[in-house]
């Protein structure tokens, strides 16, 4: 089957509030989404670069432009998404805009043979327990009942954004109102330095999961040095950008669970790839997220159902970002979401939805 074209479509997706983390404040989403068409299927993949390049190198208006000179004029014609990895490979980098694209030709080539996302992957459960990211505040008591809202929404896990000047006293005050059985861990987004380490060593006493990406996203070594100053694991993010690097990490030392992000690793044949190298070496992975859609949400549900994903990921209900979601919203029941079944994604988008985010649409015939 041959791609007939695609179309490139931007959609505004307001934030139901301010996101805030170590690197900035989010309250809109300018999401780049991939759809292929061919005679026989179409496919939807989402491209989770942000508007500006400050959680990694990547901006959707840059993803956009790769695409369109240098990720198209690649894609091999026939529905074959590993044969689309191995096309894209000189193209260096570029890793979430090539996931869109790997993403939408996965999606319409699992259409076409009526399998899902999740039988494709090797989903091992029929549902996933859910976590939530809770962002940088401006007060305590904020936080406190933001998290209310959320542990009484059911989520499983809270994690909480912090940076220097934000660490300590929130984790403390969520530990002394919530308790001790409420699983709990942190993200940094890279915003110490192995000079923190006495500060971070101070979140040892709260029985965190782990502590992510306190340290820049280049620098293995040196959280390799960081995991011998404290007890609470280190999980890698931003740093983890492919299999070779997952490994890397493993043999250093500098991490003990890694975040899987498919946008952020080229992909879900790479996004699996990490999770088998992991489960091979008995590091536990969980499914970070990147504010996705309900079709980015539902390739992330499907990737966490396989059984390396030990721990509960950010794979949130939809209402968590959005009011209205492209997609049918993703619902928690009972702290889990259930994994679609239907073929490929599971999911389309809403016509009457799409139409009204839609800022810009594109079709490049191939
Ligand atoms: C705007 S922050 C995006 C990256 C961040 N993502 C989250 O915190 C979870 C977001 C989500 O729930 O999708 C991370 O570093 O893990
Ligand atoms: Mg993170």
């Amino acid at each position: 089957v041959k791609i007939t074209g695609v179309e490139l479509r931007r959609i505004a997706m307001p934030l139901v509030a301010p996101f805030r983390t170590s690197f900035g404040t989010e309250t809109a989403r300018d999401v780049l989404l991939v759809r292929v068409v061919t005679p026989e299927a179409e496919g939807w993949g989402e491209c989770v670069a942000m508007s500006e390049p400050h959680y990694s190198p990547e901006y959707v208006d840059g993803a956009a432009d790769v695409i369109r000179r240098f990720l198209l004029p690649a894609l091999p014609p026939a529905l074959d998404a590993e044969a689309v990895g191995r096309a894209l490979e000189p193209v260096k980098g570029h890793r979430m805009a090539k996931a869109a694209l790997e993403t939408a030709v996965l999606d319409a080539q699992l259409r076409a043979a009526g399998e899902s996302f999740g039988r494709f992957l090797g989903a091992a459960r029929t549902r996933v327990p859910c976590g939530v990211s809770v962002g940088i505040m401006d007060t305590i008591p904020q936080l406190l009942d933001a998290v209310a809202g959320y542990l009484d929404e059911g989520y499983v896990r809270i994690k909480l954004k912090i940076e220097p000047g934000w660490d300590v006293e929130p984790v403390r005050a969520v530990r002394e109102r919530f308790g001790d059985d409420v699983l709990l861990q942190v993200d940094a987004n890279a915003a110490y330095t192995l000079a923190d380490a006495p500060r971070l060593a101070k979140l040892d006493a709260f029985d965190l999961l782990l502590v992510e990406q306190p340290l820049a996203n280049d620098d293995l070594v040196q959280h390799a040095r960081l995991a011998r100053l404290l007890r609470t694991p280190i999980c890698l993010d931003e740093s983890i950008e492919s299999a070779a690097h997952a490994a890397a990490a493993i043999e250093l030392g500098s991490c003990s669970i890694v975040n899987i992000k498919p946008g952020r690793l080229g992909g879900y044949l790479e996004a699996r790839r990490v999770h088998d190298l992991c489960r091979a070496h008995g590091v536990a992975v969980w499914c970070g997220g990147m504010l996705e859609t309900g079709l980015g949400r539902a390739a992330n549900v499907a990737l966490a159902a396989l059984p390396g994903f030990t721990l509960p990921g950010d794979t949130s209900g939809s209402r968590r970002y959005y009011a209205t979601d492209v997609t049918e919203p993703f619902e928690l029941a009972d702290g889990h979401l259930r994994v679609p079944s239907g073929p490929g994604l599971g999911v389309e988008p809403l016509p009457e939805v799409l139409a009204e985010v839609t800022t810009a649409t594109e079709w490049i015939a191939l």
